[in-house]
């Protein structure tokens, strides 16, 4: 790989790598990123995700000539795909883009496609409209849960992306096929390096066994056959990257493998999340005052990715590739942590500051979490600080003839930190040299407009803007609405030192009713406390 990367730098814009592995010379310097986007027919799965909407947005703001974008999109939950698409185009994440040119939405072609379904049911025409006029394909498309079933993981993230590799070999001037994996695909190992690890098990023999097996029978052998790994997503996401690598000599292919893909830094603006995916979902619920407790580690890198340094990657891998056609196909770690470390300590604490300054509306609590890696002391304060709560406030709501609904809250809450302490209780080393070199191949001016440079990321900001991120954009809360928050989680603490004090009162009253030793201490005390205030009353009547 290192003597790939050295006879790539050598060409620095002098030269192209056919795909033979001969070298072209081109005898000029290299077009920038959007002059080589520029005239260009672009395919994108996933589009309507979270990381696909910032590649279509970035890609139509900074690179304004692209000729068209084909977006693979199926009908969902009632809507059409012409529908979702236009609904996408709307949304606030474009407005910038608007802004610049309001007719953007002529350039995007929606093109009907399931992914999970044979031939990704991509109609004949469609077929033939695509193989005569892509140029570059970005696979963004995937099943991100961690808890989907092997079958339909496998399905989607890598039969699926055999099917759009055989479909690509159609295509009669594809230049590039970039391909999202992610930085866990081998989160058995603890090094990482740019490269693609021999997957698990061959994909083609399992495609086939689980062909014929009952979804109870694959349930019952998938922890075994996911091993070492903590869930099926990582696991097909390491097939996928095996399957795409066997067609390295036929395309010109790119990896790119993000951490954990947080907020936007900076484009189009500082903060734009739209999920409760990853740690998004953690901070709204710190926010809300539900999570007090969660396992993690303190002084692990906590390899947090703004989303859009993610794609201004992808989007200069694209170019690359297309550009030099590097052979063996490279694989980007798109990682923080060797860079610029953050830990998940001091996520922890800036998250709670950022909290107090910026409140969410309607907390159930004021905003407390602790992380620690201690299964014990997790398990009393999840009893203490999560269900103990949970069950005053689901009993009161039966008081008052309403549902109970708490609990059920705390629940899912478990379930979904239960999936996620495997990445917040360990860390990671990533080698990142191929971002590096990428920045290297940039010009001044792409350098900044597809900035990528993680070593000038200012953590504690960046967090503030996360958490106002998922208030204004996931919650749809208004930042004028902060005083009114304020003012609820004062009434939250009143409530509590009510209720803390009403409690001790409480308790101590069943003491003295009962033990003859806590009527003296409690005397004592008493007696304590006059002697005290007398004697403070006799000195100031002294003074005076
Ligand atoms: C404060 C300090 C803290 C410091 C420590 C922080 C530690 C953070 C650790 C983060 C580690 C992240 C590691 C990620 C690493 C891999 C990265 C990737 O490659 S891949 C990327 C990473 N991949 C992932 O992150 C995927 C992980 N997620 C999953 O696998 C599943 O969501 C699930 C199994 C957790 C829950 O499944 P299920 O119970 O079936 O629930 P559904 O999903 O069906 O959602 C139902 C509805 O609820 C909504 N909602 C959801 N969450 C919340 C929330 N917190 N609140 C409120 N609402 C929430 C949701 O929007 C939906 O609404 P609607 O659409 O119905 O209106
Ligand atoms: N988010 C993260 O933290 C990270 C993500 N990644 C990778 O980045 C990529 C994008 O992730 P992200 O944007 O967060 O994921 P999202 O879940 O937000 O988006 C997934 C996309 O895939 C599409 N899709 C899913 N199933 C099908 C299907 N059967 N047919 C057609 N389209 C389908 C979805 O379409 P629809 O809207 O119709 O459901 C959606 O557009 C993935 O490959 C993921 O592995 C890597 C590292 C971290």
């Amino acid at each position: 790989m290192s003597t790939m990367l050295s006879e790539d730098r050598d060409f620095n814009g002098l030269g192209e790598q056919t795909t033979d592995g001969q070298t072209r010379l081109t005898g000029g310097s290299m077009a920038s990123i959007p002059e080589y986007y520029a005239g260009k027919n672009v395919l994108v799965t996933g589009a309507t995700g979270f990381m696909g909407k910032v590649l279509v947005e970035k890609l139509l703001r900074s690179c304004p000539e692209v000729k068209a974008l084909y977006l693979l999109v199926r009908p969902k939950a009632g809507q059409s795909m012409q529908q979702r698409v236009s609904d996408m185009m709307v949304c606030r994440l474009f407005d910038r883009v608007r802004e610049d040119n309001p007719d953007f939405h002529q350039k995007i072609i929606p093109i009907s496609s399931e992914l999970t379904q044979p031939g990704l049911a991509i109609s004949p025409e469609d077929v033939e409209k695509l193989s005569a006029c892509i140029n570059v394909i970005f696979h963004c498309a995937a099943t991100i849960r961690f808890d989907e079933p092997l079958k339909h993981a496998l399905q989607l993230n890598v039969i699926a992306t055999q099917q759009l590799l055989s479909l690509a070999q159609q295509m009669n001037h594809l230049e590039a096929f970039i391909h999202v994996s992610t930085a866990y695909a081998n989160c058995n190992r603890k090094h990482i390096d740019e490269v693609i690890y021999s997957p698990p098990v061959e994909p083609k023999k399992l495609i086939e066994s689980l062909e014929w097996m009952d979804d109870g029978m694959v349930r019952d052998i998938t922890a075994r056959l996911i091993g070492d790994r903590p869930n099926t997503y990582t696991y097909t996401k390491a097939l996928a990257e095996y399957v795409v690598q066997q067609e390295q000599d036929k395309l010109n292919i790119a990896i790119i493998r993000p951490s954990i893909v947080g907020a936007s830094w900076q484009e189009p603006f500082p903060g734009w999340i739209d999920n409760f995916n990853g740690p998004s979902g953690i901070f709204i619920a710190a926010g809300k005052g539900i999570l007090r407790t969660m396992r993690a580690n303190n002084d692990a890198v906590a390899d947090l990715i703004p989303v859009d340094v993610v794609i201004n990657l992808t989007l200069a891998a694209g170019w690359y590739t297309a550009k030099h056609r590097p052979k063996p196909a490279l694989v980007y770690n798109c990682t923080t942590g060797g860079i610029n470390p953050f830990h998940w300590g001091e996520i922890e604490h800036h998250v709670m500051l950022s909290w107090k300054r910026n409140p969410l509306e309607q907390a159930f609590r004021r905003p407390n979490t602790n992380i620690t890696s201690n299964y014990l002391i997790n398990q009393y304060w999840i009893l203490v600080s999560h269900k103990f709560p949970a069950l005053i406030y689901d009993f009161f709501l039966r008081l008052s003839g309403q549902k109970p609904q708490m609990m059920r809250i705390f629940n899912r809450l478990h379930k979904a930190i239960g999936l996620l302490e495997y990445f917040s209780s360990r860390d990671w080393e990533w080698n990142s040299e191929n971002m590096s070199m990428l920045m290297s191949q940039l010009t001044p001016e792409d350098r900044k407009t597809f900035n990528f440079d993680v070593r000038q990321l200012n953590w504690p900001e960046y967090i503030e803007n996360y958490c106002i991120g998922t208030k204004k954009y996931v919650l749809n809360e208004d930042m004028s609405d902060i005083p009114a928050a304020r003012q609820h989680l004062r009434k939250l603490r009143n409530i509590r030192y009510t209720f803390n004090t009403l409690l001790v009162v409480f308790i101590w009253r069943v003491f003295i009713a009962r033990s003859q030793m806590a009527r003296n201490i409690w005397y004592f005390v008493v007696s304590l406390c006059f002697k005290f205030l007398s004697y403070f009353r006799a000195s100031s009547t002294i003074t005076n």
